[in-house]
């Protein structure tokens, strides 16, 4: 600090001697009682240019300099002659690897980059990078696309309010942003690389997520996002981490056009520390998001206009044609659910949570069921809120943040949610009052799907790092809107099994007027968009680990119950808490239990909190003829989901397999 003090007065110093003479004015002509104007500490700067400049300060490093390779030894003293990489040399290897990373792959170079914004002239380091040597043959290749890389929240905050539109500051700090036309998820536009390896190693075929594509229509695609994104004045790049478990972390690199996004990642992934930035090297997957850009629907396995494509071998998603940050997350965990598998590491769709003793939950769901909600626990330590691995030494998140659906927040339902909205997050598609800035949290006019996405640290109690013990609970979360389901059950190791493959939830269809109908959606695993190969290969790993650490598997429906959705409300919040505390507190393990019909689940008669009589819905239901009718229908659509898993094996054992398939509903 006192080094740039002493540059900026020397700076003003001799711009004052350069400048014109000073009017001189008559000391005698001035009263001494008067306060007169220049009577203030006159402001450092001669011009507002320079005024300006002297606003913001140079970063303080973190660390000294550090030495690479040769010459870094215990008799050196840091930060002598022999220590450095350059800063400016360390600039020039990042902008030679983003530039490496941007190369389309026709032309075989990659763009010239300076680092900074465009806008700012005096700002950017023009360590220009990788110039094209040969056959220059577009403009792009002409121009020079400055470089944002990894940014502060607070450095995105102002790219996003001063060139995208739709970018507010809320009432509370954070950033409202849209996603354009659209609000979420894509799983039919999303495409994955069928070669040689994962041919075999991927799931393909009836039930399966994984849409093929050749790895030529991925390289059109690529060059595609990359032309565009070189197209452009400015990119923004993240390198950060992903997974908290250190000897399974994955380094990744994000390309994207909007502050946004970047911001998104930011929040999303594990963020380095300064120092952990300068190691970074290459990334082991990188993210090109064209998202504004649509892709061509001329090109061969293109249905519409959004492409979200995946190449193992490469190591690189391509996103065109969609704007939704979810699937740079989502993607990413797709990614993890090929990478650890294979190292004999369960990646798990899933919330958890940890108890002051150290006690882990886990809770699986499809898009909400509550793992955000209820792993939100201001009793517990937060670990993470969707997407885990399940290792040798216990879970792991694999991301650095959360994201949080917001319609219908409230204060008092959910408070660490509600205070995690301030400075640096990122609000998606809310509404809010025009002047005051105040988000309405039940409007749902851009869409239902309004999200929040914060550093997990935002949780007061968040676990950091963000690892635990192996799970005590395995808490399956089903919103069931036929009703029918109770609110809570204890279930076998063969139950929780079928469930778990099965991966039932059932929604209502939106809010339009009329659709009464609840959906009943089956997604294997609670991820089949997610998973890469077969569901026995996860189920499998989840059994045994289960198995191996005593874990207990509960079904909790957060859905309706004692009637269908529009008949009944949905089961209180305040309720599902209960259940949730009593499951983690080891009360539930030792209460009564009943057994339903045709699900044949192990019902609770008691818990503290909870209205008795709603434990078993027979008892809330008015219709106990609509009711076993609802029921039976509902079984039946478990029975026709199971069917394609019928001639697949679960473990070594086919004693589980047998027990698996008996474990579902008999009727
Ligand atoms: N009984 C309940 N249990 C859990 N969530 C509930 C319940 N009733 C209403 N909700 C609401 O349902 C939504 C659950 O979504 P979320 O936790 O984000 O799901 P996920 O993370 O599994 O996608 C939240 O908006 C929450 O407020
Ligand atoms: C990010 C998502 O996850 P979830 O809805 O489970 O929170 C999503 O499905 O887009
Ligand atoms: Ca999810
Ligand atoms: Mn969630």
């Amino acid at each position: 600090m006192a080094e740039n003090g002493e540059l900026r007065l020397g700076r003003s110093g001799s711009l004052g001697r350069r400048g014109l003479p000073k009017i001189q004015t008559n000391k005698a002509e001035w009263s001494e009682e008067v306060c007169h104007d220049d009577s203030a500490t006159p402001v450092k700067a001669q011009t507002l240019g320079e005024l300006h400049s002297l606003q913001k300060k140079r970063s303080t490093p973190t660390t000294p300099i550090r030495g690479v390779g040769i010459g870094v030894g215990a008799s050196q003293p840091a930060g002598a002659v022999f220590a450095a990489i350059s800063e400016e040399d360390r600039h020039k290897q990042q902008l030679q690897s983003i530039s490496a990373s941007l190369a389309s792959l026709t032309r075989e170079t990659g763009p010239k980059l300076v680092k900074g914004d465009p806008e700012r002239k005096s700002e950017s380091t023009h360590y220009s990078a990788a110039p094209p040597s040969i056959g220059i043959s577009s403009d792009s290749a002409l121009k020079f696309t400055h470089v944002l890389y990894n940014l502060s929240p607070a450095e995105l905050y102002e790219q996003a309010i001063k060139y995208e539109k739709g970018s507010f500051i809320t009432s509370t700090g954070a950033l409202a942003t849209l996603s354009g036309a659209k609000t979420g998820r894509a799983p039919r536009d999303k495409r994955i690389v069928i070669d040689e390896t994962t041919e075999d190693e991927l799931w393909w075929g009836k039930g399966s997520p994984n849409i093929e594509m050749d790895e030529h229509t991925f390289l059109v695609n690529r060059e595609r996002a990359v032309d565009y994104l070189n197209s452009l004045d400015k990119v923004f790049v993240n390198d950060q981490f992903l997974n908290w478990d250190p000897e399974n972390q994955i380094k990744v690199r994000i390309v994207s056009a909007r502050a946004y996004h970047s911001l998104f990642m930011h929040n999303m992934c594990i963020r380095p520390t300064p120092e952990e930035l300068e190691d970074f090297g290459t990334p082991d997957f990188t993210i090109y998001n064209a998202g504004q850009f649509p892709c061509n629907r001329y090109t061969h396995y293109m249905t519409s206009s959004t492409s979200i494509d995946l190449n193992l071998a490469r190591r690189e998603m391509v996103i065109l044609g969609t704007q939704y940050a979810g699937e740079m997350k989502k993607g990413l965990f797709g990614v993890m659910h090929y990478l650890m598998p294979k190292r004999q590491i369960l990646s798990l769709h899933s919330g958890c949570n940890m108890g002051k003793d150290g006690d882990v939950a886990l809770f699986f769901g499809l898009s909400g069921t509550g793992k955000t909600t209820l792993s939100t626990d201001h009793n517990r330590y937060l670990i993470g809120d969707d997407e885990h691995c399940w290792g040798e030494n216990g879970v792991s998140n694999i991301e650095g943040g959360c994201y949080a659906k917001c319609i219908d927040l409230s204060r008092e339902k959910e408070p660490d949610i509600w205070n995690a909205i301030k400075f640096g997050t990122v609000l998606e598609n809310v509404v809010f009052d025009e002047h005051t800035r105040e988000v309405d949290y039940s409007d749902s006019s851009v869409t239902e799907n309004t999200r929040a996405a914060y550093p997990i640290e935002y949780i007061p109690n968040a676990k950091i790092p963000c690892v635990g013990q192996h799970p005590k609970n395995v808490i399956l979360l089903a919103c069931d809107a036929f009703g029918v389901l109770p609110p809570v059950s204890k279930l076998s190791l063969a139950q929780t099994m079928y469930h778990f493959i099965s991966g039932y939830t059932a929604l209502v269809a939106g809010t339009e007027d009329g659709v009464k109908e609840p959906r009943a959606t089956f997604s294997a695993c609670f991820g089949a968009a997610f998973i890469m190969m077969h569901p026995t290969k996860y189920a499998t790993m989840l059994a045994e680990k289960m198995q191996k650490h005593g874990a207990t598997g509960w079904l909790v429906n957060t859905g309706w119950s004692g009637g269908r959705y529009g008949s009944v409300s949905r089961i209180k919040l305040a309720y599902t808490r209960k259940i949730i505390d009593a499951i983690h507190s080891g009360s539930l393990l030792k209460a009564n239990y009943t057994k339903t019909e045709v699900f044949g689940l192990e019902i609770p008669t008691e818990i503290e909190g909870v209205p008795s009589e709603i434990l078993d819905p027979i008892n809330t239901w008015p219709d106990k003829k609509a009711y076993k009718d609802t029921l039976l229908h509902l079984g039946g659509l478990f029975k026709k989901n199971f069917e394609v898993f019928l001639n697949y094996k679960v473990g070594k054992d086919s004693n589980l397999t047998q027990e698996i398939l008996a474990a579902g509903p008999v009727f």
